[in-house]
């Protein structure tokens, strides 16, 4: 008996050696929509990869006061959501379709679409707290749009499978990172600065149980939501505004107190957590306590490099090769700080691994898409074994 058409076509694409996939991530920070173009050899543990195009599509201001509406909040419009999970969709088909044209690609010659989504609200167990509940975390922008729209079979909601199989859901740049960025003699941290930090460990044993991957804190997320603020600026070009300010230590001192800080590895969270009616609750309990806003941007700057040295100093080791991604990278106030607080680290960016720092994590998702397509489910440290995403068909 034939298979229908669109089983067919999975069937094709899964049995080929080599595959063409577009990767997606909208991240956390609600800057835009990342599309990277790969071709990869192989899979699993023979993964080879090579980065064909790469663009990030901003978003308009109007696009992101939407999503911002039900964003990490507690309390949302329910039929806002659910339109935003079509408007989503069908919006990150049209920017591949525009990606496409602007690169001359027939989407003829595309293999698979591999999304992220739109991460909504990220509720780990550790977080919510609600006794019979799991861990929890909602990614919206249906995969259906994006396939009918495309032509072209679409993997999506990759981090469901991963709390199926005992994680919370994140972080999944480790299945990329061991993958990608692993290599034997030298243990390397691979540190992704994006609206929340992150980072993968990869010893130089190459031993897969002692890979360990978790969220550290914020990443830009703060910054951001404070430049928005008080500068009316979507984020710090270049430190500018931090590098103009003065770090009030207290009030850094007050904030390095969250309890997250202190919870064991892996642990991930959000701007459900790591937001600015935190950051303002924190200062009002500092008595007669004023901040001038560019100090408060100093202060919050040094707080995500703060974290993320104090991290490396505890589960680390304050000498190893650090090689940084995602759009913190380029903020040379967060680095020059990391610089100074870890000066026994070589500090680089992924480029030097033939990682493209802004397009790492479109290349994760379209990494797991091939591993959905062609992979084993492999174990690292004690994240779960399992091939993520579920498949949506053009017909
Ligand atoms: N030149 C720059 N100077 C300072 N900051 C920058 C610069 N370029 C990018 N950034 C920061 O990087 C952010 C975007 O980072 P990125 O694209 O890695 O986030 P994301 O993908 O949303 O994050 P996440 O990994 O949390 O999902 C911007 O909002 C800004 O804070
Ligand atoms: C739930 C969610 O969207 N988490 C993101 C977010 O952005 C950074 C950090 O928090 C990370 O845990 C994760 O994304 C990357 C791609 C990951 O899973 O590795």
């Amino acid at each position: 008996m034939a298979l229908n058409r669109n089983l067919q076509q999975l069937f094709n694409i899964a049995q080929k050696d080599n595959r063409v996939g577009v990767g997606l991530m909208s991240g956390t920070s609600l800057d835009g929509l990342d599309i990277a173009l790969c071709r990869f050899t192989g899979h699993s543990m023979q993964t080879q990869f090579e980065l064909l195009n790469f663009v990030t599509i901003p978003y308009n201001d109007k696009f992101k006061s939407e999503i911002r509406q039900v964003f990490a909040k507690r309390q949302a419009d329910l039929e806002l959501l659910t339109l935003l999970n079509a408007r989503i969709g069908r919006y990150h088909a049209e920017l591949i379709l525009q990606a496409f044209d602007e690169w001359k690609i027939n989407p003829a010659e595309v293999d698979y679409i591999a999304s992220h989504g739109q991460t909504i609200y990220h509720a780990p167990a550790r977080q919510h707290n609600r006794t019979g509940y799991p861990d929890a975390t909602l990614q919206i922008g249906d995969g259906d749009h994006i396939a009918v729209k495309t032509g072209i079979i679409t993997i999506s909601d990759f981090r469901q499978k991963h709390i199926a199989g005992g994680g919370e859901g994140a972080p999944l740049a480790l299945y990329g990172d061991v993958l990608l960025g692993s290599k034997a003699g030298e243990g390397r941290l691979l540190l992704n600065i994006g609206g929340i930090a992150n980072a993968t460990w990869l010893p130089a044993s190459q031993n897969l149980s002692e890979v360990f991957s978790t969220d550290i804190g914020p990443g830009n997320t703060l910054i951001d939501a404070a430049c928005k603020k008080h500068f009316d600026q979507p984020y710090d070009k270049d430190g500018a505004i931090a590098l103009s300010g003065i770090v009030d230590e207290t009030l850094l001192n007050a904030l390095l107190q969250h309890a997250f800080f202190e919870q064991g590895l892996p642990k991930t969270t959000g701007p459900e957590v790591f937001n600015l009616a935190f950051v303002e609750q924190v200062i009002s309990t500092l008595k007669a306590h004023e901040i001038k806003p560019a100090d408060l941007i100093a202060t919050l700057t040094a707080y995500t490099a703060e974290s993320i040295a104090q991290f490396v100093s505890k589960y680390v080791s304050t000498y190893v090769n650090i090689y940084v991604s995602g759009g913190g990278a380029s903020n040379p106030a967060v680095i020059n700080y990391l610089k100074k607080r870890l000066p026994e680290s070589k500090i680089s960016n992924t480029n030097v691994l033939g990682i493209n720092p802004d397009a790492k994590e479109a290349i994760l998702f379209a990494l797991l898409g091939n591993e959905a397509l062609g992979g084993e489910p492999i174990a690292i440290g004690n994240n779960p074994a399992v091939l993520m995403g579920k498949f949506s068909f053009p017909y």
